[in-house]
């Protein structure tokens, strides 16, 4: 029978004990970490892209799909409060693919991997009959983990977003319209969705400001929350009057801008909680280093649920539905129909 849902498949694989009593964090957050020796923990995360299920040669240069590949890496990396330090990349190459875009495939991971002094140090190159495939890995160091995971929501804290949610989706909706549009908006948003900027900085403010929980936007913020209500076993309640939607989303499209900014994915943002206490800490660290961090909504005692208020003031599920590779062919699903109800 064919596999219908990525996430049961991968709790079945999860080995029930480990051999080494180092791991810190094992298969289940955005990535792993091992204690190297005391102080020092290591961190370790590996995600792939397809043509045509994660970027489409059509619209992306080969430079965007590198920067996009490492991106995406460092991102996880980032949801755990660490520094990303080294890369290696495994490319399955099909025939139609030059030798120049292969080397600008691997010059745009390089020219985001230098802004943070990180280095290629190996990989594996295979022929496919199939699409092309890219898959990295990166290691990096991490000083506070624990203050970083999906389990550690509580009730009482604060729900927080870094950035601005649906861009990436805004931005794909709109290349597959017309990727040759050179508006401003369309601009700004097939930038968020070809070039994601992973949120390095933030997480590492967040880990080092005290406890919080932290998830990467790569499904979809309803997917990345219920995540965290599920693993923290918390409600988690967020209110639409204050999800950062920018201009340009709501310019592409009004009526969608609230679909993508739930159930898009891809933004790469950081989404978490945090003490009032501590999140008062992480939004003055935020603001001195210009990144935007906006409240998005509370952690409640209860079922392991999100749930959203509307602009109406009416409170509804919000289900697990985002990307899922094995369902609907990937598409966005647990969407709400037209009127916005499920
Ligand atoms: N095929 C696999 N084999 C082993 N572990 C996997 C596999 N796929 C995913 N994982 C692990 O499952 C967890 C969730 O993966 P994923 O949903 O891809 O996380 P993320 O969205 O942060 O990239 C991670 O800890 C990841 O390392
Ligand atoms: C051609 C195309 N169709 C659809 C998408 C949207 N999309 C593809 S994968 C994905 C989810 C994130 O990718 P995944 O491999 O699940 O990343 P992970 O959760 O492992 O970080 C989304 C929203 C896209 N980027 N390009
Ligand atoms: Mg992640
Ligand atoms: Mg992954
Ligand atoms: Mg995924």
């Amino acid at each position: 029978m064919a596999l219908h849902d990525e996430f049961s498949f991968i709790k079945d694989i999860t080995p029930s004990s480990l051999h080494q009593a180092d791991v810190l964090v094992g298969i289940g957050d955005d990535a792993a970490v091992y204690q190297v020796q005391e102080g020092q923990q290591q961190i370790l995360c590996m995600d792939t892209m397809v043509e045509d299920i994660h970027f489409k040669r059509s619209y992306s240069s080969a430079e965007e799909i590198g920067h996009k590949a490492l991106a995406v890496n460092i991102s996880d990396v980032a949801a755990m409060g660490g520094i990303p330090k080294y890369y290696a990349v495994s490319i399955a190459i099909p025939a139609h693919w030059s030798p120049g875009e292969l080397t600008a495939i691997y010059q745009g991971m390089k020219q985001l991997g230098d802004t943070y002094q990180m280095d290629l140090l190996g990989g594996d190159t295979v022929s496919t009959q199939g699409k092309l495939v890219i898959t990295v890995t990166v290691t990096g160091e991490t000083q506070r983990p624990d203050n970083c995971l999906r389990s550690n929501a509580k009730e009482g804290d604060i729900v927080f977003v870094t950035g601005y949610v649906g861009d990436s989706a805004a931005g794909l909706h709109l290349l597959t319209e017309n990727p040759d549009n050179l508006s401003a908006t369309s601009q700004y948003l097939f930038q968020r969705h070809k070039m994601p900027v992973p949120q390095v900085e933030a997480g590492t403010i967040i880990s080092a400001s005290g406890r919080a929980s932290l998830n990467d936007i790569s499904d979809g913020l309803a997917s990345e929350l219920n995540e965290i209500a599920e693993a923290s076993n918390v409600t988690i309640m967020i209110d639409e009057t204050m999800l950062p939607i920018s201009k340009e989303a709501f310019e592409a499209d009004n009526r969608q801008a609230l679909t993508w900014a739930l159930y898009g994915g891809e933004d790469f943002e950081l989404v978490g909680t945090a003490s009032p206490e501590t999140f008062a800490v992480i939004e003055k660290e935020c603001k001195k280093a210009g990144i935007l961090i906006t409240r998005i909504g509370e952690a409640h005692q209860g079922e392991a649920k999100v749930f959203l208020e509307d602009l109406h003031s009416e409170v509804r599920l919000l289900a697990k539905g985002g990307y899922n590779h094995f369902q609907k062919a990937g598409g966005i699903n647990g969407v709400e129909s037209e009127n916005g109800k499920s």
